[in-house]
């Protein structure tokens, strides 16, 4: 081949065996070590472009040997800004908690010492002679110079007489001066003594002696002995240092982190310093390569171990927006399960609107953590007796207090910890585990899913000024005649009722419903469980609620069912919670990362209370309706008209029909009661007719279709069985 550009055609097999028997072995070498993707690899993968000898021997360099990265501006830019004044003196609820706290403090030292005050009078009266006798003592030392008496006297050792005579002349002068004041005082002090005693007044005089009296007591006191005793002992908490951390992360076991400490390794990073946060420190730390917080997590006990704190004041948390290293670590002063619970900010007065931000509880610093209600639902999860059913009370309580909102609660323990609610503010209300109570709340169930139809329809028609977003606006809800006001449904144990044999196919199918579309329409869901497994919770339904609140639970699976997907793997885990931990848990959904929440404790008689204003304020608004205003709800009796239903929609040729087609006439028949039923998936339809005919003892059966030629089997009734069922009834309605 000729080449006419001047290049040269290489023939590639020379080329590189030129190059291997090439003198300089270090340049082979460093083209063998050259990273990936270096200019050798490629001139070998693509053998017919031409390559220069300097292309092919050296590696590129990967990393640049200037400096490289972002320059004085960008990091000036990327620096976090430091709060000017901190948050707590920001926020004003935490100002005036701060102020109360020094008033409190104040006002206790000063009853502390008041009420002791005699007893300080009796000791300094009774130390005062003592004081008299040091007094005395003192001064005729001073008068004597006696403090010169050491040095005058090594001078006399030293046969020094230069010295001696120097410092004898001193104090001549001094016992001389001192002595004229010493006659001075003996003379105008009794003087002074004697005028006060005749010519001040009686208040003078005794304020005079209890100076003196106490100033000679506070002289006599022995130096281990003092006479006012402290108001207050500070708890003595040691401050946090990045050597304790160190430490800690140390006694972890944890290879990694061992590797960094040990000699030769990057040890750990702190990013910021080290600073008070609320009553306890912060440490913000980045953990060694391939360390993540969940490896803390999981160790938080030794942690804890290491830290020489106990395990409640312990808390690390990632930091969602950083890598995965990045750990906070806050360490409290006081366990957080030992400082007693904050109280209701709406306790004593105040209403609340759902629209608005309500105080839910406070974080590990004492900060208070507000909860949206609308446009939201909430789902809290725990083993039982960690505190869920106070999680729930305190949301409902501000519901409550909001005179527009109609509150459906159903509390399916039956131990009546929501009776208060219940009875005096709800429009619907039970309580029980038993199946009577699941139907009634089913029935509760389907108002509120029928109720969304209803809401949908007046929201379409609305004009676009006044429903902009198409949803319920705070100005809608206020609005009585449209009928778009806040409706609160709540279940306690509600996995009584979705693992319910008749009832719980039904009622998981609409309170998914009730989830996906309630939100916009004004419809908030409040669901309490014990037991997260896909039994007892639809899966649909745990995915679907914005708002979550895990206090302790068991494993991963509980942690993810209720707080969500990959939580647990991301750090975020109520499994670290530990028995005394009731009321404290994870809540997710409620700002943009979760966090860690103590709920408020408002107790059943703290309740009551709140609800009788609660009430009070509805009778005043007009708002108070169904059960606590004394009526009796209408309860649809689904199942007194299924059998004729059924006798209706299936005619007489049609010995046999598969389910889900009786389902689906079932819905065009009566789509108020059965349109719930046939919205659910086909294989669920026919589960249902199945669960809805047991309590007649009719049962389903395989019934089998040949359909384009193919012969299908599904569940299915037989006609002859409706009808002997619906005769045999009759029979015994005309006998009693
Ligand atoms: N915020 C809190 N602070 C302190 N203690 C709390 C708090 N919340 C709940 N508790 C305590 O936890 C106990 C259990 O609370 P609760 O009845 O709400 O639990 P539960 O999870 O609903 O129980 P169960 O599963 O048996 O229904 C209460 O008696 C209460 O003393």
């Amino acid at each position: 081949m000729t080449a006419d550009s001047g290049a040269d055609v290489v023939d590639l097999g020379k080329a590189r065996s030129a190059r291997t028997e090439s003198a300089d072995p270090t340049a082979d070498q460093s083209a063998d070590r050259a990273p990936h993707g270096s200019a050798g690899e490629s001139s070998d993968s693509r053998p017919d472009t031409p390559v220069s000898e300097s292309d092919d021997d050296r590696p590129v360099m990967v990393d640049s040997p200037e400096p490289t990265g972002p320059g004085l501006m960008d990091r000036i830019r990327a620096a976090k800004r430091r709060d000017v004044i901190p948050a707590w003196a920001r926020s004003k609820p935490e100002f005036l908690d701060a102020l109360g706290w020094l008033a409190g403090h104040t006002g206790h030292s000063l009853a502390f010492h008041a009420v002791r005050l005699p007893l300080y009078a009796g000791t300094l009266a009774a130390r005062a002679p003592v004081g008299v006798a040091r007094f005395i003592g003192g001064s005729l030392r001073w008068v004597a110079d006696a403090e010169g008496e050491p040095v005058r006297l090594a001078a006399v050792r030293r046969e020094d007489a230069a010295d001696y005579l120097k410092l004898s002349r001193q104090r001549d002068a001094r016992v001389r001066m001192r002595g004229i004041l010493f006659t001075l005082a003996l003379i105008v002090g009794p003087a002074a003594a004697l005028a006060l005693y005749v010519l001040a007044p009686g208040w003078l005089l005794a304020v005079a002696v209890a100076a003196t009296v106490a100033a000679f007591g506070f002289a006599g006191a022995p130096a281990d002995r003092p006479v006012i005793t402290r108001a207050v002992v500070n708890a003595e908490v040691e401050k946090l240092t990045s050597t304790i951390v160190e430490r800690a992360l140390g006694a972890l076991g944890h290879a990694e982190i061992n590797k960094a400490l040990g000699k030769g390794g990057d040890g750990i990073k702190f990013p910021a310093p080290i600073t008070r946060d609320g009553p306890g420190w912060r440490a913000d730390v980045d953990l060694p390569y391939g360390v993540t917080v969940a490896d803390i997590l999981d160790r938080r006990e030794r942690l804890a171990s290491g830290l020489r704190r106990p395990l409640g004041c312990v808390w690390p948390e990632p930091v969602p927006d950083e890598h995965a290293g990045r750990m906070v670590l806050w360490v409290g002063d006081k366990a957080l399960n030992k400082v007693p619970p904050a109280v209701w900010p709406l306790a004593k007065n105040g209403a609340a609107s759902l629209f608005k931000p309500l105080p839910f509880g406070t974080d590990q610093r004492g900060r208070r953590v507000d909860v949206t209600l609308m446009y939201d639902n909430l789902l809290v999860g725990a083993m039982p007796g960690m505190g869920k059913t106070f999680s729930l009370r305190t949301p409902l309580l501000a519901a409550a207090l909001d005179p527009l909102a109609e509150l459906l609660v159903w509390e399916l323990k039956g131990t009546g910890d929501l009776d208060p609610i219940g009875k005096k503010v709800a429009a619907d209300y039970g309580s029980g585990p038993d199946d009577a109570t699941c139907a009634a709340a089913l029935d509760s169930i389907r108002y509120v899913h029928a109720d969304l139809e209803r809401r949908a329809k007046v929201i379409a028609s609305l004009p676009k000024d006044k429903c902009p977003e198409n949803k319920v606006t705070p100005a809608l809800a206020g609005n009585r005649s449209l009928g778009l006001h806040p409706l609160v449904l709540a279940i306690d144990e509600c996995q009584e009722l979705f693992a319910n044999e008749t009832y719980g196919k039904e009622a998981g199918a609409l309170c998914t419903a009730i989830i996906k579309r309630g939100r916009a329409l004004g419809v908030i869901l409040l669901l309490a469980t014990q037991r997260p497994d896909r039994d007892s919770l639809p899966t649909a339904i745990s995915a679907s609620v914005g708002m979550r609140f895990c206090l302790r639970v068991m494993g991963q699976t509980e942690n993810d069912m209720i707080l969500g997907t990959s939580m647990y793997k991301n750090g975020i885990r109520a499994t670290s919670f530990t028995r005394s931990d009731k009321g404290i848990g994870y809540l997710a959904g409620a700002a943009d990362d979760p966090q860690i929440v103590r709920t408020y404790y408002v107790d059943n008689p703290a309740a009551d209370l709140i609800c009788d204003r609660a009430r009070q304020a509805r009778i005043k608004a007009g708002t108070l309706t169904g059960m606590a205003a004394g009526q009796t709800p209408e309860r649809r009796e689904t199942a007194d008209t299924l059998l004729d239903d059924i006798a209706a929609v299936v005619p007489g040729d049609e010995p046999k029909v598969w389910s889900e087609a009786v389902v689906d006439r079932l819905a065009e028949l009566r789509p108020e009661v059965y349109g719930p039923w046939a919205e659910m998936e086909p294989k669920a339809k026919a589960e249902q007719l199945t669960t809805a005919l047991k309590p007649y003892r009719i049962r389903t059966q395989q019934i089998s279709r040949r359909i384009d030629g193919e012969r299908v089997n599904k569940r299915g009734i037989v006609r002859a069985d409706i009808t002997t069922a619906i005769t045999e009834r009759d029979k015994k309605r005309d006998a009693s």
